[in-house]
């Protein structure tokens, strides 16, 4: 079979010509990113926003030449639009601040989503990936919801979204209506991933302004109803795709899961930055995986030289929230999707979730107990 190369295909883009302009894809600078995975290839076609409505035949042109190179299995063309001052671009979250209009994905994104019947959105965040995130955003979700709130989870971790399995929803589809997604429901929660939504394979071609545009239509487009709150369950990491969603989602702030390794806690510092260069109020710090308790003999070790969130915490100014044990019935629970908190809703470790979920309650709603209206930032 031949071998597809990102070459091949701009060859093939410099077939296309806007007519308006004389030019071809490649030489108007429109070829954004080039994904290809196993003959299964991806790209964005990053045009002035003024040219927008128009392109749709030039997009769908320069998918079928694509897709029609040998070798090609699918072929999926994105448009998207340029940001102010050129279509390329680029840069981490620890590269400064973004410049007007972001980089390079967020760039047809300009101000925040509404949701309006949400009252507060937090986004469950982990400076890298495999330290018991998404464990940790389900079993709060479930806390808080315990706790008498009306709670969403929106598996935003495109990148392996596993609310799907960890909430006991693996292989359910979400239902639509003429104008909306309505979100699956389980152990009290109302919850939409990704996963709903693309075959189990494909998250891991999607990058940059796909997943934007991906997520940004999952939000708009589900109907949550009223929430008290919604958990987000943010990609591991502090790339463009995390930055864009704290710049275009209303956050309420952002809770942080670190281990308490000095590399994990590291990272755990960077997205303590990125949602501070952001604006968006980091609401506290959470160690996962802080302990262990032997079932048997109730000794207790500290595998990781426990309390390296806590300190990190007091050193970035930020509350601390709380610590989590490593403990095998949080996997196995999650495993079987009924997380710790309702499979077992009376243990020592459903007890640490719970009295997290509640000082995120507390901050969320003000000391007074009143609620305080939803902190958006412009
Ligand atoms: N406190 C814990 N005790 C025992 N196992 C845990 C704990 N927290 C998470 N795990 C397990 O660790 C693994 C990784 O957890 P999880 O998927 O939540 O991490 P993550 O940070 O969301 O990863 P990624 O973002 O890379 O998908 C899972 O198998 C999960 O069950």
């Amino acid at each position: 079979m031949a071998e597809i190369t990102r070459e091949r295909i701009l060859d093939e883009l410099r077939s296309i010509i806007h007519a308006d302009s004389g030019s071809d894809l490649v030489s108007a600078g429109w070829v954004g990113e080039v994904v290809i995975r196993d003959g299964h290839v991806t790209f964005t076609l990053e045009v002035p926003p003024e040219l927008g409505p128009e392109m749709e035949p030039v997009r769908a042109a320069a998918e079928k030449a694509v897709h029609a190179l040998p070798g090609v299995l699918t072929a999926t063309a994105v448009l998207t639009a340029q940001r102010q001052g050129g279509g390329q671009g680029g840069g981490q979250a620890g590269g400064g601040a973004p410049e007007e209009g972001g980089p390079r994905g967020q760039q047809a994104l300009h101000g925040k989503l509404a949701l309006g019947s949400v009252r507060h959105i937090v986004a469950v965040a982990s400076g890298k990936g495999g330290v018991g995130k998404s464990t940790t955003a389900a079993n709060l979700a479930l806390a808080l919801s315990r706790l008498g709130l009306k709670v969403g989870l929106f598996d935003a971790d495109i990148y392996g979204p596993s609310m799907p399995r960890m909430l006991g929803l693996a292989g359910a589809e979400p239902t639509t209506t003429d104008s909306a997604i309505l979100p699956l429901e389980n152990h009290g929660l109302k919850i939409m991933s990704i996963g709903f939504m693309v075959p189990e394979d494909a998250p891991v071609i999607w990058r940059g302004p796909m997943v934007i545009g991906a997520l940004e239509q999952l939000l708009r487009d589900v109907e949550w109803g009223e929430l008290d709150v919604m958990v987000i369950d943010m990609p591991p990491g502090t790339g463009d795709t995390q930055l864009t969603i704290s710049q275009r989602v209303p956050l309420s702030g952002a809770v942080i899961v670190s281990t308490p390794q000095d590399i994990a806690l590291l990272d755990a510092r960077k997205g303590l930055n990125m949602f501070r260069k952001v604006e968006v109020p980091v609401l506290g710090l959470i160690e996962n995986m802080s302990y262990y308790v032997c079932p048997n003999c109730g000794h207790r070790e500290e595998l990781f030289a426990h309390g390296g969130a806590k300190r990190t915490a007091e050193e970035m100014d930020c509350p601390f929230l709380g610590e989590i044990p490593l403990d095998i019935r949080i996997r196995e629970t999650s495993d079987a999707g009924t997380p710790i908190v309702v499979a077992e809703p009376d243990s020592p470790h459903a007890k640490a979730y719970a009295a997290i979920a509640q000082a995120l309650k507390d901050t969320l709603e003000g000391d007074d107990g009143q609620p305080m209206p939803a902190i958006t930032v412009s």
